[in-house]
């Protein structure tokens, strides 16, 4: 038997990321000790009756007592508050991390409160699902899919290479970018079509008030596609949106321009136009899919 990376690991919050990554460190003999923390004395029950940990409690600072890694992952918005609560009880020498899918504004709000001595590593694991909660977490969450680190110019190389050990441990790619750089990507990768997502159901909900549900009845292969993004949790993608504002609103501008092309193409029956981007885009997606078998 290997040691494991870690002797006790704490999660701040347990909903899908947290149990997930709870269940996927025991499935690789990760730590010796798992325990959580979260707001709601509702959750924590679910929680040590899923048997996710070996405890969890609502006690964010005890449950980081001499703990070796600790991971903050609740909704973006209470991060700072979370590094604010947990700051007194960190270990010297102990790893502190986020699962944030938004990271500069992670990074502000949580560095400020973390003693020195303390190895700060944000993290942003680019798996999950629509689901939320403690009942939503799966062992194999992680598996084969990436999780971006963003060091700070001044985190502890050591701490950077134990953290992407864990990831990979928990069966994810790793990779590296700079906060504000992952931030960019992830406004057009993820967060733009999310907000797309919630925008068409909502219209078309709009929509079918008008035309007695038909709209919703006939909902055909890509709204429904449409529907499972959109059923993601409010809380998290809210604070998504406030603390990536000015990426978002950037791909924004730019979204809404490559719109009016279009919506002039299809006004002036300009098929040429339609037909080349169309044609753009199914090669985007099959390599795509070739660069993910590859
Ligand atoms: N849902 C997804 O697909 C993904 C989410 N993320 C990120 O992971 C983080 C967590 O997301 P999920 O696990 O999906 O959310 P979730 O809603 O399933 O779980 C959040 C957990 O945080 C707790 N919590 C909320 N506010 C708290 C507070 N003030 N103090 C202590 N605990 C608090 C909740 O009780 C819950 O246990 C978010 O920052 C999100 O951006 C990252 C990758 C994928
Ligand atoms: O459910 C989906 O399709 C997702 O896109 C999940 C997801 C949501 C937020 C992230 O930061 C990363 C992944």
């Amino acid at each position: 038997m290997t040691k494991p990376l870690f002797n006790k690991i704490a999660l701040i919050g347990i909903g899908l990321i947290g149990g997930s990554i709870a269940l996927a460190a025991r499935r690789g003999g990760l730590a010796n000790k798992i325990v959580a923390a979260t707001r709601s004395e509702e959750t924590a029950a679910t929680a040590n009756r899923l048997k996710l940990v070996d405890h969890c409690g609502t006690d964010l600072a005890a449950a980081c007592q001499d703990a070796d890694l600790v991971i903050v992952c609740t909704p973006v918005g209470a991060c700072g508050e979370a590094a604010r609560v947990i700051a007194p009880s960190l270990k010297p020498g102990c790893i502190v991390s986020d699962v944030g899918s938004v990271k500069q504004a992670v990074v502000d709000a949580m560095q400020p409160h973390l003693p020195a001595g303390v190895h700060f590593v944000p993290a942003h694991p680019v798996a999950g699902t629509e689901n939320s909660g403690p009942e939503a977490g799966f062992a194999e969450l992680f598996d084969g899919r990436w999780t971006i680190l963003t060091p700070l110019p001044d985190s502890d190389p050591a701490a950077v290479d134990k953290l992407d050990a864990f990831w990979k441990g928990l069966g994810s790619l790793t990779d590296r970018l700079d906060p504000a750089g992952h931030d960019r990507i992830l406004a057009i990768t993820s967060h733009l079509p999310h907000l797309i997502a919630y925008t068409i159901v909502g219209t078309a909900d709009d929509l079918a008030g008008h035309l007695n549900s038909e709209v919703l009845r006939f909902a055909a292969g890509g709204f429904r596609d449409f529907t499972r993004i959109a059923a993601s949790d409010p809380t998290m993608w809210r604070d998504v949106f406030l603390n990536n504002r000015e990426a978002v609103l950037e791909v924004l501008a730019r979204f809404q321009e490559d719109l009016f092309y279009l919506q002039r193409a299809i006004r002036w029956g300009e098929g040429d136009k339609l037909f080349d981007l169309f044609t753009r885009t199914r090669e985007i997606r099959r390599a795509l899919i070739h660069l993910n078998q590859a």
